[in-house]
């Protein structure tokens, strides 16, 4: 293989495989350095095992609210069965399809840990200690993801807590679990555990889901409570300890404690790039990307030869994979543009920007119920400055909804900008919400007025129907 490249990305996950794919087809030469599993965390030990692993209990709690189809169900979920799914879903954690992947793509893969030794230069250390040095022609991206942040609380790191990876790879079912941590990892590793029969105490600082609107993290809530769940919420853990038994003990700043076999961490993510030679180019070791709307780093002032792009949850734009991998068809179209001296489209919503990641990013919360968002929540949008009107419907008086489940729980709420007439965010909580979130993208990015809203019929009986229910709430504009 050859040494010297166009571009040379280090880290293969979701975001730097598409940089990687996008410029090539654009014309240029490109490397991918890989110092674990072609396809990165999401295909492992995130997106895919986790949702994996909270399938198989949506579905059934889907079917016991159908009368008819709760009748027939005669057992409880066979986690065994759910556990071989997952590892069918992560492949058996082989990349064997990911690399095949990469053959057909014409993107060359340098198995090893990628350091950056200096500009448009980076050194692959392979398991066996071999270094091939590496050169670009033109760029380095860095796509390395984040690992799991583990906070400083007195004992922690001894008793061996588990992250998003042991929790997502189990084998063997805790009989209870303490979740600490209130964000999405969280929630949706409380409501896959407690769907298997695990006793599981979530132990959070901040309330459920607290960035997003409020009623996404009571509805959750109160489903995982209903689901046998324990609910602390506004404490924090002050110290960790193993006992004898093996249990793990975890005090709390009200004076209480929890007692569980297993404790998982999820308090966050943390950018992998404490060894990645970030100081050979003047950066701080250890710190996020920060990048411009073209996924340059800031840091990179070289103006006349740009060279160095974060792209991904390395940069701390959004952290999640379709919007990592939409930054990544534009950092792979722009890399290309600036190689070739093509004009670069960097105008808001241009070819080559990501411009989606500052007030329009969607994202699905796999809980039971869903919680489906994008754009601004009311709070964001009114320190944003921006003149709304927050409108709420009840999802359960949707006929859609009432079809689709008995005793539906659930709420949307779009925000609308006054001065434009159009939608800055909405949320959905509920069973079967998360296909609804397109609808709201398309509204969002679209800038779609108002008016031009009650033109798009949502279908009876749906839970798209919702829709009209929110325009009819919010009023007709006066004739
Ligand atoms: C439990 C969990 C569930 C999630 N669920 C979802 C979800 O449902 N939907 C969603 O959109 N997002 C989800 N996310 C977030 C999602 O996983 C990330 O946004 C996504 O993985 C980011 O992709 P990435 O390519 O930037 O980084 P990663 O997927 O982390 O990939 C980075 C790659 O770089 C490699 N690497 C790191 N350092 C080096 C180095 N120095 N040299 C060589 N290789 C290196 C790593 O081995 C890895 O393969 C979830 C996260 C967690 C923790
Ligand atoms: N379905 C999805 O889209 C999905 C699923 C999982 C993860 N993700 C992404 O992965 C990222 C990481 O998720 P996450 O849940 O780990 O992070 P998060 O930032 O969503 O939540 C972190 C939680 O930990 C709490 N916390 C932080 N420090 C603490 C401390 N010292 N003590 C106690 N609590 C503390 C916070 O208050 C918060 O509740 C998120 O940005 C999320 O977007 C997405």
């Amino acid at each position: 293989m050859t040494d010297t490249y166009d571009l040379i990305v280090i880290g293969a996950g979701p975001v730097g495989e598409n940089v990687a794919d996008y410029a090539v087809k654009r014309g240029l030469t490109a490397a991918i350095v890989e110092s674990e599993l072609v396809g990165g965390e999401c295909s492992y030990w995130a997106c895919m095992p986790s949702k994996a692993l909270l399938r198989s209990g949506a579905a059934l709690e889907a079917a016991r609210r159908v009368p008819g189809a709760a009748e027939a169900i005669t057992a409880q979920l066979d986690v065994a069965a759910v556990l071989k799914r997952r590892d069918e879903i992560v492949s058996d954690y082989d990349d064997g399809g990911q690399v095949e992947w990469l053959e057909s793509a014409e993107i060359d893969l340098h198995r090893g840990f990628g350091r950056i030794t200096g500009p448009k230069r980076v050194s692959v250390t392979a398991a066996d200690g071999t270094v091939t040095e590496l050169t670009a022609n033109f760029a380095v991206a860095v796509s390395t993801g984040t690992a799991a942040l583990l906070p400083d609380i007195p004992g922690l790191a001894d008793v061996q807590p588990w992250t998003s990876r042991e929790a997502t790879g189990v084998t063997e079912v805790p009989e209870s679990l303490v979740v600490i941590g209130g964000g999405v990892v969280a929630s949706e590793m409380a409501t896959a555990f407690a769907s298997f029969g695990t006793t599981v105490t979530v132990v959070a600082r901040g309330g459920l889901l607290s960035t997003m609107e409020p009623f996404a993290g009571e509805l959750v809530g109160a489903a995982l409570e209903k689901a046998g769940a324990v609910l602390k919420l506004g404490v924090s853990p002050t110290s960790a300890r193993r006992e004898a038994d093996g249990s793990v003990v975890i005090e709390l700043d009200d004076g209480s404690s929890v007692t569980a076999e297993q404790v998982l961490v999820a308090t966050g993510r943390t950018p992998r790039t404490g060894d990645l030679g970030l100081a050979s180019v003047g950066l701080e070791d250890g710190d996020w990307i920060a990048v411009d709307e073209t996924l340059l780093a800031t840091a990179d002032t070289n103006k006349d030869d740009p060279w160095l792009y974060a792209v991904g949850d390395v940069n701390h734009r959004a952290l999640l994979t379709h919007q990592g991998k939409y930054q990544a068809r534009a950092a792979g179209e722009v890399i290309a543009a600036r190689a070739q001296d093509r004009t670069v489209d960097d105008a808001p919503w241009g070819l080559h920007v990501a411009t989606a990641d500052n007030e329009a990013v969607p994202q699905v919360t796999f809980t039971d119920p869903e919680v489906a968002s994008i754009g601004l929540t009311e709070k964001a949008a009114k320190k944003a400055g921006y003149d709304i009107r927050t409108v709420d419907y009840d999802i359960a008086s949707v006929s859609g909804a009432h079809v689709a489940a008995e005793g539906y729980a659930g709420r949307a709420r779009i925000i609308v900008d006054e001065a434009r007439k159009v939608l800055i965010g909405a949320t959905f909580v509920g069973q079967d919400v998360a296909e609804l979130l397109h609808s709201a993208t398309i509204a969002v990015v679209g800038e779609v007025p108002l008016d031009r809203l009650w033109h798009a019929v949502p279908s009876y009986p749906t839970i798209s129907e919702v829709w009209l229910r929110l325009l009819e709430t919010y009023g007709r504009p006066d004739a």
